[in-house]
């Protein structure tokens, strides 16, 4: 486990006020003339968009973009962040990142719109379909185990996949390989010799190795394919730190705690919800998880990015934190990862993506020969 990083330490400050200054001298890197362009995936709710609010607080010339499937939703939420900041650039694009064909033509708008990334942020997430083990639930309560079952979750959830329309494993295809898909297609973007950028994965605290196979990265056959997920994002961003750096590509993954979010309403019955919140918030004393707000969530998307790529380690995962009076901070905390299965997971994702380009490419020139025929 690292040390903490509180905001409003006189750590915290000194290092954010010595990374500006240092970070403004790199070559070719962000300088004050130039705007700042930021992707955040899944911003129209939740975390996403409590994001896009706190970037907008922290940087108002900001460009930012909100990359959504439900373009109603996208509209109300580009309204709500016009509404605190009149002035700000706010774009909105349309990415199903659950769709690879929505993803390609997605990328393809982003290279025409913009002439660089800073940080895309891999947020958006599903968990479809949530069951609780309701007999686990009261063993761990009465276990030494309990902080940590509240904490991550670990043999209380199980959800129910399906495949989607590209044959791909729906949680697997949204959570992991459609982001990865887009970072591809946007590589001409983010790995650019004269500036640095950064991908940020909301992955989770629910992440464990037990619930990943390699030889079933999909997760076909098992009941936590949510898990199985955000585990598989965890190896890929230390994968992609492998390959990319040295082309400026930095990757990061986050925890935001257990925040109540439509994701976390989708898990038990509102009414359950309601009963328990103040409970919930008696439990936040004695685990500091328990970040409940999506401001408070979407703390540690906050800090990364205020630091420098350079300072960050990819064997850590961010983890938003709140203490019982409901002071906020991020921590690093060591992922349990193996090196070489997270080469081998990057390794079959390329060869999934040629697979899926084939695809496409197969489907497109069919249906030209239909049109003519
Ligand atoms: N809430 C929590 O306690 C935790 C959440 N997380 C992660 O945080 C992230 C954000 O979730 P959270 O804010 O909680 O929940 P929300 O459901 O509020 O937000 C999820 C966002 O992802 C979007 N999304 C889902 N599927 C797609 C898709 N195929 N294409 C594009 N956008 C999509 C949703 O859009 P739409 O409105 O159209 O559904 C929504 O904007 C997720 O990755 C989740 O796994 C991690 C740990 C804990
Ligand atoms: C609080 C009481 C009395 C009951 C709730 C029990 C569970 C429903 C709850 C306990 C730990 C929670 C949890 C999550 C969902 C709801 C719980 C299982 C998450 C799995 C939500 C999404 C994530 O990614 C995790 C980080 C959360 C971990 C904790």
């Amino acid at each position: 486990m690292g040390g903490s990083c509180r905001p409003g330490s006189a750590d915290a400050e000194s290092f954010s006020r010595s990374f500006s200054r240092s970070f403004s001298r790199l070559p070719g890197s962000f300088s004050s003339d130039m705007q700042r362009v930021v992707i955040v995936t899944g911003a129209n709710s939740g975390i996403g968009l409590a994001l896009c609010e706190r970037l907008l607080m922290e940087d108002s010339q900001l460009r930012l973009c909100l990359a959504c499937r439900n373009m109603q939703r996208a509209e109300a939420a580009r309204s709500a962040l016009l509404t605190s900041h009149t002035n700000a650039q706010v774009d909105l694009l349309h990415l199903d990142v659950g769709s690879v064909q929505s993803v390609l033509t997605a990328a393809q708008e982003v290279k025409a719109r913009y002439s660089r990334i800073d940080f895309l942020y891999l947020n958006a997430g599903i968990m479809p379909n949530p069951q609780v083990n309701v007999k686990a639930f009261f063993k761990g309560l009465f276990s030494r185990n309990v902080i940590n079952m509240f904490a991550t979750a670990e043999g209380l959830l199980t959800q129910q996949d399906r495949i989607n329309s590209d044959g791909l494993q729906e949680v697997f295809a949204t959570n992991l390989f459609g982001h990865f898909l887009l970072i591809r297609e946007l590589e001409p973007l983010l790995c650019q010799a004269s500036q640095t950028s950064r991908v940020i994965w909301t992955s989770s605290s629910n992440a464990q190795r037990s619930a990943f196979s390699i030889e079933d990265m999909q997760h076909r056959n098992g009941t936590e394919p949510y898990s199985s997920s955000k585990y598989a994002s965890d190896m890929l961003s230390l994968a992609l730190n492998r390959h990319k750096n040295k082309q400026g590509l930095f990757s990061s993954v986050i925890c935001p705690g257990l925040v109540m979010t439509n994701l976390t309403y989708g898990i038990l019955p509102s009414f359950f919800w309601t009963l328990i919140i103040p409970i919930m918030f008696l439990i936040r004393i004695f685990t500091n998880t328990f970040t409940l707000t999506p401001y408070n969530g979407a703390e540690a998307l906050h800090w990364l990015f205020l630091q420098k790529p350079e300072s960050l380690d990819p064997r850590a995962k961010y983890h938003s934190l709140t203490s019982g009076l409901g002071k906020n901070y991020t921590q690093p905390r060591q992922m349990d990862i193996d090196d070489n299965i997270s080469e081998i997971l990057y390794s079959k994702l390329l060869q999934l993506e040629s697979t899926v380009r084939g695809k496409v490419t197969e489907t497109t020139t069919a249906d030209k020969l239909n049109s003519r025929t």
